[in-house]
């Protein structure tokens, strides 16, 4: 089972996938193909280059990973599971504290230590990279290069950790969702839980087509109606014009429930387009700590 993951090496996704593959017990099946963004990740699975991939979805400093929400609105993704690592971020380098001028991260990274940065770093130039992980790799050529990255990307790179705890807030966790192709019925039956006490999570998106009053309003309704929880609720451009969003939207229950096809049956009438995304096991934080 080939799993696609962003690389190089060190990454928190790698963490991610390694969570996700060893609750599933597939450590002996499992084999990491890095890719060099998330993008990557989604176009491999889609050629059939991998069997699943593990891309991040949104943090708990910094907000949405716009790319993952976008390839799942455009491409044939479907998620199967979800996952929630914590992130630890330290400043890496091969040199000295007092010799940084320029720090290496994912936007990601860098924005969830923008005002660490400006504090102990303020004169130090910002350049973005593929993952936090390819920031460590490029920081061992130079002195004066250091990287945002977990301290395990440390020991894969031999990089000094220069400063722990860079990130803003103590607390920092990033949640994963786990893709397939939408058509492979044999791996999502393969993989599928039979634990009836597992709690699942489904996710949709949906575009409202029509501006009007109370458009939301109405769809949130069903939800409210039937007492089915949201998770989250999160708009993104619709990228056709300035002012126009399709909305993700997550909630407790599976797609399999009857009250949560009902929900969707009330709702598809109401919206221009609504895309299924998936039902999944949900992450549960009591059981499952990293
Ligand atoms: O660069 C990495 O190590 C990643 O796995 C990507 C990513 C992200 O895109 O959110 C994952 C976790 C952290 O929030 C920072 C970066």
């Amino acid at each position: 089972m080939i799993i696609g993951v962003l690389g190089p090496k060190g990454t928190y996704t790698e963490k991610a996938a390694r969570q996700w593959i060893e609750k599933k017990e597939l450590e002996n099946e499992a084999v990491l193909e890095y890719c060099a963004d998330i993008q990557d990740v989604f176009f491999l699975l889609e050629d059939g280059g991998c069997d699943i991939g593990v891309v991040p979805m949104e943090n708990s400093i910094e907000g949405s990973v716009g790319v993952t929400m976008d390839m799942l609105m455009e491409g044939e993704a479907h998620i199967i599971g979800e996952t929630v690592v914590t992130i630890e971020h330290c400043l890496l380098s091969r040199g000295k504290k007092e010799d940084i001028k320029i720090i290496l991260s994912h936007p990601q990274g860098i924005g969830q230590c923008r005002h660490s940065l400006k504090e102990h770093f303020p004169d130090a130039e910002l350049r973005t990279t593929g993952s936090t992980s390819h920031a460590a790799k490029l920081s061992t050529e130079f002195e004066e290069m250091a990287a945002i990255a977990s301290p395990d990307t440390a020991e894969v790179y031999g990089l000094n950790i220069v400063m722990p705890d860079i990130q803003d807030r103590k607390h920092n966790h990033t949640r994963f969702v786990v893709i397939t192709k939408l058509d492979d019925d044999e791996l999502k039956d393969k993989l599928k839980s039979d634990d009836p006490d597992i709690a699942y999570k489904t996710s949709i998106i949906v575009y409202l087509d029509r501006d009007r009053p109370g458009a939301l309003y109405s769809i949130l309704g069903e939800f409210a109606k039937s007492n089915i929880n949201l998770t989250r609720i999160e708009s993104r451009p619709s990228k056709k014009v300035l002012g126009d969003y399709v909305f993700y939207i997550d909630f407790e229950g599976n797609i399999s429930d009857a009250i949560i096809k009902d929900a969707i049956y009330n709702i598809e009438p109401q919206v221009g387009m609504l895309k299924m995304l998936g039902s999944y096991p949900e992450f549960d934080s009591h059981c499952e700590s990293n």
